[in-house]
């Protein structure tokens, strides 16, 4: 059986919890339910935190898992990303007061507080910065307020947390994170991890892409067929119409409405945008 791990709690769990759904996975009956037995699928999904993660795919108790970006570097552990998932996107970055900072240079000789330890101290040393890392479990953005540290390293994604806190984002952002889907390093694929993955792969597609239908004059198809290229190419009919066919193909979900548009203004009609419910590229 495939062992699956999976957010328990936090900015991943729910994100992560549809994905599953939405590819075919029993899901769980409540948050107080830790491990569920998919029998029709042959896997077993394991409910922890997301820090903990890295660590067991890591260890290889279990084979395959799904967390962040950041916290994966953090780890340190001996785990590779599979693939990325779409979601839990942000980005981790040091703060500190307005105007107090500009670059990650000025963070020598001072302290700078973060959850992420393992991916600061990397960073620091990469970039020959010479600062006191203090490790805190969340929340940090309080730390230079109450003056435990001079600027602070964590995830941002809105800005929100730090606008309300009045600390303000300096120097290159550290990383670039999302969810991604994890395995041990340099151990073949589990079996069954190759279906998870395409299964994985539907519903990120299902989720980018739209399908889109229209009626069109012969002399305009293949101007058309430019604007909506499809994936191996569109599908292209009869129409019981004399110099007309319907085209049929996927496009992606952002920016279809001006693909419409452009359609529209070559002649196209009987424009329809249909969701995808669930694919197999
Ligand atoms: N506001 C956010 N938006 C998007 N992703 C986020 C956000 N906050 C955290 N993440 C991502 O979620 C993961 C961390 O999850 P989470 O914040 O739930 O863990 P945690 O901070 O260790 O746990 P907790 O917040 O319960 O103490 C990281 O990969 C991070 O990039
Ligand atoms: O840029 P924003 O949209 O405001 O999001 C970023 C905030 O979200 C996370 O906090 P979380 O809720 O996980 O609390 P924590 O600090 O205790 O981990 C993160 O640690 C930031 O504080
Ligand atoms: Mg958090």
């Amino acid at each position: 059986m495939l062992r699956l791990a999976v957010p328990n709690k936090g900015a991943l769990s729910e994100a992560a919890q549809n994905m599953l759904k939405e590819a075919g996975y029993r899901p769980r009956r409540d948050s107080k339910e830790l491990v569920v037995v998919d029998e029709a699928n042959g896997c077993e999904l394991f409910f922890l935190r997301p820090r903990d993660i890295a660590v067991y795919v890591g260890e290889g108790t279990l084979d395959v898992g799904i967390t962040g970006r950041d916290m994966l570097i953090d780890s340190g552990a001996p785990v590779e990303e599979i693939m990325p998932l779409g979601f839990g996107g942000s980005t981790f970055r040091l703060a500190t007061t307005a105007g107090a900072m500009t670059c990650v240079d000025d963070l020598n000789g001072r302290r700078v507080a973060t959850s992420y330890v393992g991916l600061l101290d990397k960073y620091l040393s990469d970039q020959g910065v010479d600062a006191r890392v203090i490790k805190l479990d969340g929340a940090v953005e309080t730390a230079i307020r109450l003056g435990v540290a001079d600027a602070v390293a964590d995830v941002v994604e809105t800005g929100t947390t730090l606008r309300n806190v009045g600390l303000e984002v300096f120097g290159e952002p550290i990383m670039r994170s999302e969810a991604v889907l994890i395995k041990q390093q340099s151990t073949p694929g589990t079996p069954g991890v190759d279906q998870l993955v395409r299964r994985f792969q539907g519903v990120v597609h299902a989720r980018d892409f739209v399908m889109m239908d229209y009626d069109i004059r012969v002399e305009s198809v293949e101007e058309a067929i430019a604007l909506t290229p499809g994936m191996e190419g569109p599908t292209v009919s009869p129409l019981h119409r004399e110099g007309w066919v319907a085209v049929r193909a996927m496009v992606r979900r952002k920016g279809h409405q001006q693909v419409m548009d452009q359609l529209w203004e070559i002649g196209a009609r009987a424009i329809l945008v249909t969701a995808i419910y669930a694919c197999r590229l």
